[in-house]
């Protein structure tokens, strides 16, 4: 039986299965049939199940090059709650011997540091760099400038929209009520708006006072998950750039919060868990 090893991690709920490319022969050489495998072992039902497939590979111009595929095949740019997971990985499997990390993503060089350390659990903190705010950074049709509140029309309704990238496009809607938000209903509907020819990560989000919100989100590509980092960071930004927070954020999420802090250095920082699961092996044939 061919079969590829892997282990299970989440940081707050959204969960990934963790595949070591360096070490692991098994995999598919034709690129191709990544979305596939993706689908396959995210599947709630039928595979390992998880919100996302990260496979650590080589990089030549940091410590590994991360590659995530959401659960229905498509690759982000970037995993804030998955590179925290893949940061704890490394460093118990011994890859990188140092807290400090240097990972390569699709969305440049992010760089996550192990701050407290159990033998399943850490805190880690991400240097996630600067958040795009441009429109054409996110991208988002429209007039080039910053979106900032600005109504969005959808099925005749009026959302107020502030677009973050965190090297993926996020679309932060607040809301009065985050937990009254038919999320089922509009998240996947927003997520393909024409206004986002990238498709956005939609995120829901509730100011509780200056320094603290409530966050629902909904995926790109993944769906309904219990937390969404880079999401997480865009709604910290978005808070503060509407003037409901300060820099620091706690963004609280089903399962515990995300310390955000936008730094005056322009980079967002991002504090969290990353929890160990499982190992197994996955069958391909
Ligand atoms: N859960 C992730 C984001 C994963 C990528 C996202 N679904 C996208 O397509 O942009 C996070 O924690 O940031």
């Amino acid at each position: 039986m061919i079969a590829i090893k892997f282990v299970k991690f989440h940081g707050l709920g959204n969960d990934f299965v963790i595949v070591d490319a360096l070490e692991e022969s098994g995999l598919p050489e034709n690129r191709e049939e990544l979305p596939g495998l993706a689908r396959d072992v995210c599947h709630r039902r039928f595979g390992v199940g998880a919100d996302g497939l990260i496979l650590i590979k080589k990089s030549d111009k940091a410590d590994i090059y991360m590659q995530i595929i959401n659960s229905d095949g498509s690759e982000p740019e970037m995993c804030g709650n998955g590179i925290r997971c893949v940061a704890k990985y490394v460093y118990d499997a011994g890859i990188v011997p140092r807290r400090q990390i240097r990972v390569e993503t699709l969305a440049g060089i992010i760089l996550p540091e192990i701050i407290t350390d159990d033998h399943k659990a850490a805190m880690v903190k991400v240097d996630m760099g600067q958040p795009g705010l441009e429109r054409s950074d996110i991208p988002m049709l429209g007039p080039a400038g910053r979106v900032v509140g600005e109504p969005l029309e959808h099925r005749g309704e009026i959302f107020r929209v502030t677009a973050v990238s965190m090297g993926n496009p996020h679309c932060v809607i607040f809301v009065d009520d985050v937990q009254a938000v038919p999320l089922y209903q509009l998240g996947p509907e927003l997520e393909v708006h024409p206004a986002f020819p990238r498709k956005a990560n939609i995120e829901f989000v509730q100011v509780l006072n200056q320094g603290e919100v409530i966050m629902r989100v909904w995926e790109r590509g993944a769906g309904y998950t219990m937390a969404c980092g880079t999401g997480a960071c865009a709604a910290g930004v978005a808070s503060c750039l509407n003037g409901y927070t300060g820099r620091k954020v706690m963004v609280h999420l089903q399962a515990g919060p995300l310390e955000i802090e936008w730094s005056v250095n322009n980079h967002v920082y991002m504090t969290g868990p990353a929890r160990k699961v499982f190992t197994g092996d996955y069958p391909l044939e």
